[in-house]
This record gives C-alpha cells, sequence and structure tokens, in this order.
C-alpha cells in the first residue's frame, strides 16, 4: 500500500489542493492520499484561522474523490509537528509505504519545520511546483542540503518504493490559486456594505 501525505491548513481547501493530490496520485502510483487537516500550521499566525471542523468539511466537499481521504488526525494525537504524526503512523501502520507530499513554497521553509532532517530521513518526499516558490525552492537552505537525494523527476514512480532520504519534484501545476487570496475575496466588503 502506497499512501501519500498531504498536511495543509486547507483555510479555505481550494482546487490546487486537490490538483497536487491528484498529480502525486497519478505520478507516483498511489493508493491513496489521505490529507491531514492541521490543529495550526506551527509557523503562521493562527489567531483567525477557521475552526478546524469547518476547514475538514470543507476539504471533504471539495475533494469527493474515492482515494483521498481527509483526517484531523493530528488534533486526535495532539500534535502539530510533521515529524510527530509521520513517527506515530509508520509506529502504527509497517507495512505501508508513506510519501510527504508539499508544494514548492515549503521545501523553502523546511528548514524552519522542526526536525526536518528527520523528516527526511523517515519518509521520501515529493514536492509539487507552485507558481512563483518554484522557481527558488531547489535553492533553499533545505533544498541545498538535501540535493544529492534528490531524484530526476522521471523516477518520481519510484519514490515510494525508497529508502528516505529521497526527494522528486513534480512540475506540471502552475495554478497561481492559494488560500490567502481566497480569504482577502470572502473578505472584502460587497459594494452593498
Ligand atoms: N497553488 C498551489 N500549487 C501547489 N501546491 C499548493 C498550492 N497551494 C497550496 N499548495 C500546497 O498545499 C499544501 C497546503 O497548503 P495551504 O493549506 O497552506 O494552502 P495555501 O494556499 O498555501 O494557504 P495560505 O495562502 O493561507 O498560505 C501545502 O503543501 C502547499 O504548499
Ligand atoms: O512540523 C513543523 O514544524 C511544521 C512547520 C510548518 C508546517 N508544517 C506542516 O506543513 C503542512 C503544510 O502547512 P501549510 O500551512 O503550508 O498548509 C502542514 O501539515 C503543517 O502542519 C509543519
Amino acid at each position: 500500500m502506497r499512501i501519500g501525505l498531504f498536511g495543509g491548513t486547507f483555510d479555505p481547501p481550494h482546487r490546487a489542493h486537490l490538483a497536487a493530490s491528484l498529480l502525486a496520485l497519478k505520478r507516483l502510483k498511489l493508493d491513496r492520499v489521505w490529507w491531514l487537516v492541521t490543529p495550526g500550521n506551527p509557523l503562521k499566525n493562527t489567531r483567525n484561522l477557521a475552526p478546524l471542523s469547518e476547514r475538514i468539511a470543507a476539504a471533504r466537499a471539495l475533494t469527493h474523490h474515492p482515494r483521498i481521504d481527509v483526517t484531523g488526525l493530528e488534533a486526535v494525537i495532539k500534535t502539530r509537528y510533521t515529524y510527530d504524526t509521520i513517527s506515530w503512523l509508520r509506529a502504527r501502520c509497517p507495512g505501508v509505504r508513506f510519501v510527504w507530499i508539499m508544494g514548492a513554497d515549503n521545501l523553502r521553509s523546511f528548514h524552519r519545520w522542526q526536525r526536518w532532517r528527520g523528516i527526511a530521513n523517515l519518509v521520501p518526499i515529493v514536492v509539487v511546483d507552485r507558481l512563483g516558490p518554484s522557481l527558488y525552492a531547489g535553492a533553499s537552505p533545505a533544498g541545498q542540503a538535501l540535493r544529492t537525494f534528490r531524484l530526476p523527476e522521471q523516477a518520481a514512480t519510484t519514490l515510494p518504493d525508497r529508502k528516505a532520504p529521497a526527494w522528486a519534484f513534480l512540475h506540471g501545476l502552475k495554478s497561481p490559486l492559494s488560500s490567502t487570496a481566497l480569504r482577502a475575496l470572502r473578505d472584502e466588503p460587497s459594494p452593498a456594505d
């Protein structure tokens, strides 16, 4: 069983999240993708974050795909740290080949995550193209530190079978969508206001 783990804030979820999941599903020949809706990204200001239950419900409504499961696992196991989440899952699912999925913006800030080198040693990672951040992601501190473990894109399909550290960059999604932009649209005063 090959499972992609797609952690995110999803406030709100949008079509690029779905497209990134579908791209990883197809290119890595995954059996499933599990969305892990975070109780709150430890590096983001979470003061105005929508409630977890709302973000989970919106993600389920958007995905509605037989191979995508939306979970609030991190709230259940009481962590916000990816290293803890992946360790917890690996300990309980020994037969599963997990892969961590993230957008290129997160590779750029990956060196600020708790135990990021440990995460890279736990599971293979796939980085999905994102309009803007993709340009410099490979040159980021983590991209540079992990450069010798980078696979050519054509080998991405082998990622779930690889021993970590191993990572690949998937091109082909250059979506400008972001939750920040959607929140700004939502919060814009209407002409009637
Ligand atoms: N347009 C996109 N293209 C590729 N990956 C994306 C895109 N938008 C989000 N992602 C990835 O999806 C995951 C969840 O992202 P998140 O919920 O933070 O959405 P976001 O649009 O980046 O939100 P925000 O604007 O609030 O930071 C992250 O790994 C992120 O890199
Ligand atoms: O573990 C960490 O230190 C850490 C720091 C920043 C982000 N993350 C995780 O990265 C994922 C993507 O976050 P976001 O806010 O960009 O959607 C989400 O699962 C977060 O919990 C994890």
